[in-house]
């Protein structure tokens, strides 16, 4: 061959690659265009920069770290993703490198690499930290961002090429998934309270889970099954184009365990609570404030509601609408209304929880149908409850002291807060169970001597009232 021939092949050559390389990076962008939710799309072609190469085999992706929070969120989905998949090796490494310190910190060094396998791709990743004096733009050092006028972090990924469009289709959105799944089972729950017009946030730690909350079995069956069912239903609420909400009423005496529900479906949903108080709200305009304040995938809980708002002035809310010197006072059908209409229209996930000693006591439009999905009646201490109880603080499942105390209990009605007391007043457990029966003993006698009082709810054993329609199991989630 001479060496025009020569000249003329390799232009070819050149340009038949060039060609598909353009071909391919353009199937990328129409499977990211046409495919890729829009949000993702925007994350992903403002993270990273392609690098052709057009004689190697390898194609090269930069992710660079930014300020913005839509460009950076696929950097620090990358930082997220790869602390699960240091591998064995590089912890090893890092852990004899580091002997003198306690912890292995989860992330690459400076140049290090990282191979990762996705459906059977290989991944190079390398994590590139800016130093003094580096110059700018040249691959291997840290990157200018003209932005924010300073050097930044950059992950390089290097792959074969032929795997461009199972990067940007799936390996990428993969990476933001996975990172928004570590993230979540990490989150700190925090629970805010308001101050006057204004949310202070503590960190949540209520150890209540469904599994120690003492409570009968098919009410806690069916009070887990319909908050499931309501975080699977986004596609749903939305399709029948109704706000993405649920309320649930609480009521039962004083410690019966109505706190304790609340910290276990915040643990259990994994949501931050908002404890209102309504006391520190005066007006109707701070309370909207408060309640646009509010973050997604959130309950809202306002405890004794009966007591929160004054009541007697219920019956006046109407004739406070038209007076326009009290219109903004705070009222029930303000409240309400606020969560109905605020809610409709922004806001995702969201619970809201009242509590209440005292069902009988509330305002009738609190408990109209469809203002509060379910009505959940935390009763006194059952059988089925005091064997979790037991099961919570000794760790025992029988004992011959129990029948006696499972009789009593049908008989007597102490709450759980009382019989747990009980059970924690010794560590050995027939000590404990002794207490108990005393215990239960003296309350039956005491109920005996009050026998003609006329007091009777207990026949309501109303344990749980839907007062919403049922979600039609015909709609299949999407
Ligand atoms: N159902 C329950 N399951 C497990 N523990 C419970 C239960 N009920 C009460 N307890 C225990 O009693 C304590 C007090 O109960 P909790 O505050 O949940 O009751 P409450 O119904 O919210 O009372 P109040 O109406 O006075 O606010 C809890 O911290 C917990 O230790």
């Amino acid at each position: 061959m001479d060496s025009q021939t020569k000249a003329v092949e390799s232009t070819k050559k050149y340009l038949t690659t060039a060609a598909s390389i353009v071909a391919s990076a353009m199937l990328a962008r129409t499977i990211v265009n046409e495919y890729l939710p829009k949000e993702l799309r925007t994350i992903i072609f403002s993270a990273f920069h392609h690098r052709f190469d057009w004689f190697s085999t390898e194609h090269t992706i930069v992710i660079k770290e930014a300020e913005d929070l839509t460009s950076n969120e696929l950097y620090d989905a990358s930082s997220t993703y790869l602390q699960t998949r240091i591998s064995s090796n590089i912890r090893r490494l890092r852990a004899s490198k580091n002997k003198e310190k306690k912890s292995v910190i989860l992330s690459l060094d400076d140049g290090e690499e990282l191979i990762d396998d996705f459906q059977g791709v290989k991944y190079k990743w390398q994590l590139k930290i800016p130093k003094e004096n580096h110059g700018r733009n040249n691959v291997g050092n840290p990157r200018w961002d003209f932005s924010s006028n300073r050097e930044v972090r950059w992950f390089k990924v290097t792959f074969h090429k032929k795997y461009k469009d199972v990067t940007v289709d799936s390996y990428l959105p993969h990476i933001l998934e996975m990172a928004k799944e570590i993230k979540a089972a990490d989150r700190r729950l925090k629970l805010y309270m308001n101050q006057n017009e204004s949310w202070m946030p503590i960190d949540l730690q209520h150890p209540a889970t469904f599994e120690t909350l003492a409570m009968e079995e098919d009410l806690k069956k069916t009070v887990l099954e319909d908050l499931t069912r309501f975080i699977q239903r986004k596609e749903y609420y939305k399709k029948i184009g109704k706000a993405w909400k649920r309320g649930y009423l609480l009521f039962g005496p004083p410690g019966t365990g109505k706190s304790t529900l609340i910290g276990a479906m915040a643990n259990y949903l994994k949501f931050d609570i908002y404890d209102l108080n309504l006391r520190e709200v005066r007006m109707n305009s701070g309370l909207n404030r408060l309640l646009v304040g509010m973050k997604n995938k959130s309950m809202l809980v306002i405890e004794d509601i009966d007591c929160s708002i004054d009541f007697k002035n219920r019956n006046n809310d109407k004739k406070n609408e038209s007076n326009n010197s009290r219109n903004d006072e705070i009222s029930l059908s303000g409240l309400l209304n606020f969560i109905d209409g605020l809610w409709s229209t922004s806001g995702e996930e969201r619970i809201i929880v009242f509590t209440t000693n005292y069902k009988e006591k509330l305002d009738p439009a609190l408990l109209r149908p469809g203002r509060m999905d379910m009505h959940i009646n935390m009763g006194y201490c059952g059988p089925n409850s005091f064997r979790i109880l037991v099961s919570n603080y000794h760790a025992i499942d029988e004992h011959s002291m129990f029948e006696e105390i499972e009789g009593l209990l049908k008989e007597v009605e102490a709450t759980p807060a009382e019989v747990a007391e009980q059970l924690m007043r010794s560590d050995d457990v027939d000590v404990a169970l002794e207490g108990l029966i005393q215990f239960l003993h003296g309350k039956r006698d005491e109920d005996q001597g009050n026998e003609g009082n006329g007091e009777d709810d207990k026949d309501e054993k109303l344990v749980l009232v839907e007062k919403e329609e049922r979600l039609e199991s015909s709609v299949e989630d999407q």
